[in-house]
């Protein structure tokens, strides 16, 4: 019997969902024995974590990483290239992973690991309160500009409720959602300069500060923002589809809960980023390398996409599970609620990865920098400027 230890980030998100794989893999696989490491709290320590224990005795032998520290597991040459094993494996495209697929969890061509779960950021609302304000639910805002006219008439019906939760907190990837939905983009195309101080980088933060002067958005904390929006206490929240699931769950019936499109601040050339990770095979042992790589693929391949879509509410990432109806053919029309990051995929463009060994201090000072419009102790043009000018000092020189 071989057993894999294996790491996975979130399992907030992840739990259910890597217990239902797991056992469906021992039972289809019964020489074959998974173990979870503890999870990580985010993709943000699941990459440190990881970092800290590679080469040691306590690197699990597979662990799922955030899209964008794909490329710190390459440049730290971490993962298993699993290049020769697709190569070797033959039928990938039977399998549902097209080429298109693979793309995604490849760092400069290399195949780092296979993508797992992917997502784009969608608009949450509560039709009840879009109501109470005036909107109406069937037709939700299709522009930023109407979103924080309907948010600031949800914020004036007064008894503790607010208009928008942005989910700006702990990484850079709703930033994103706003820099590439305008067009723009975080660095240049050699890499070697900070560019989301542009025109539309300076769209994007004055977007967050409309939020919290016309959309009525408090300082909000992650967890608090959720529990509120939750609690029925906020018209909007812009976050992750992958949240879905836990928020019909904490919802329940205290409202009547929708999703539809975020906005982009330029329709036609915005773009919006790909979240969610990749399994990435971290043991070199060539026992458990064959194990690991049937695993990742039972992981992402046609099975296990149709445990993680319903299971949390991720986009498909594998082209079977998405088709087939003994997957996830009949789902989409069942469950509305689903759609509108399946109605964005054609504008997902991959998370940007930083270059170089600062990756997550660049995102940290991004974030922080983020909290100060939102509490108001800097201008938009203030903390992009200051972020712009901390994230150069942090980018490798050639
Ligand atoms: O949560 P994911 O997996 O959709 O990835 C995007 C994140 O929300 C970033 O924190």
């Amino acid at each position: 019997e071989t057993t894999l230890t294996v790491h996975y980030p979130m399992p907030g998100f992840f739990k259910d969902v890597m217990d239902t794989i797991s056992k469906k893999f021992m039972e289809q696989n019964p020489d074959i024995k998974i173990q979870f490491a503890a999870p990580s709290a985010t993709y943000e320590e699941g990459i440190q974590t990881i970092l800290r224990q590679a080469g040691t005795s306590e690197m699990p032998d597979v662990t799922f990483i955030g899209l964008n520290r794909l490329r710190m597991m390459d440049e730290r040459n971490v993962a298993v290239d699993l290049g020769p094993l697709v190569q070797k494996d033959g039928n990938m495209a039977e399998q549902g992973f097209s080429d298109t697929i693979l793309k995604l969890a490849q760092v400069k061509g290399k195949q780092v690991g296979l993508a797992f779960a992917t997502s784009n950021p969608i608009m949450y609302y509560n039709a009840d309160l879009v109501k109470a304000a005036g909107g109406d639910p069937d037709n939700p805002p299709k522009t930023w500009d109407e979103v924080l006219t309907l948010a600031g008439k949800i914020k004036a019906l007064g008894n503790g409720v607010d208009g928008i939760d942005f989910r700006w907190q702990g990484d850079d990837w709703m930033f994103s959602a706003l820099l590439f939905g305008a067009g723009g983009k975080m660095l240049s195309d050699d890499e070697t300069k900070v560019a989301f101080n542009s025109p539309e980088g300076q769209k994007a933060v004055d977007m967050i500060e409309r939020m919290v002067k016309e959309g009525g958005m408090p300082v909000f904390t992650k967890a608090a923002g959720e529990q509120a929006f939750a609690a029925g206490k906020v018209g909007f929240e812009f976050q992750t589809t992958g949240a879905l699931i836990n928020t019909i769950k904490n919802v329940g019936t205290k409202f009547d809960l929708r999703t539809a499109k975020i906005p982009l601040i330029d329709p036609v050339n915005g773009r919006l980023p790909t979240g969610g990770n990749a399994v990435v095979i971290l043991t070199h042992d060539p026992v458990k390398e064959d194990a690991a790589w049937k695993f990742a693929k039972f992981a992402a391949g046609p099975y296990g996409a149709s445990v993680v879509v319903p299971g949390t509410g991720y986009v498909p990432n594998n082209e079977l599970a998405a088709k087939s109806s003994e997957y996830l053919g009949d789902f989409y029309k069942k469950n509305p609620l689903f759609q509108a990051s399946l109605n964005q995929m054609s504008v997902m463009i991959p998370w940007y990865a930083f270059p170089g060994a600062n990756g997550v201090r660049v995102t940290q000072t991004i974030v922080d920098n983020l909290s100060r419009i939102v509490d108001g102790s800097a201008t938009p043009k203030e903390a992009l400027d200051d972020a712009a000018a901390d994230v150069e000092g942090m980018l490798p020189r050639s």
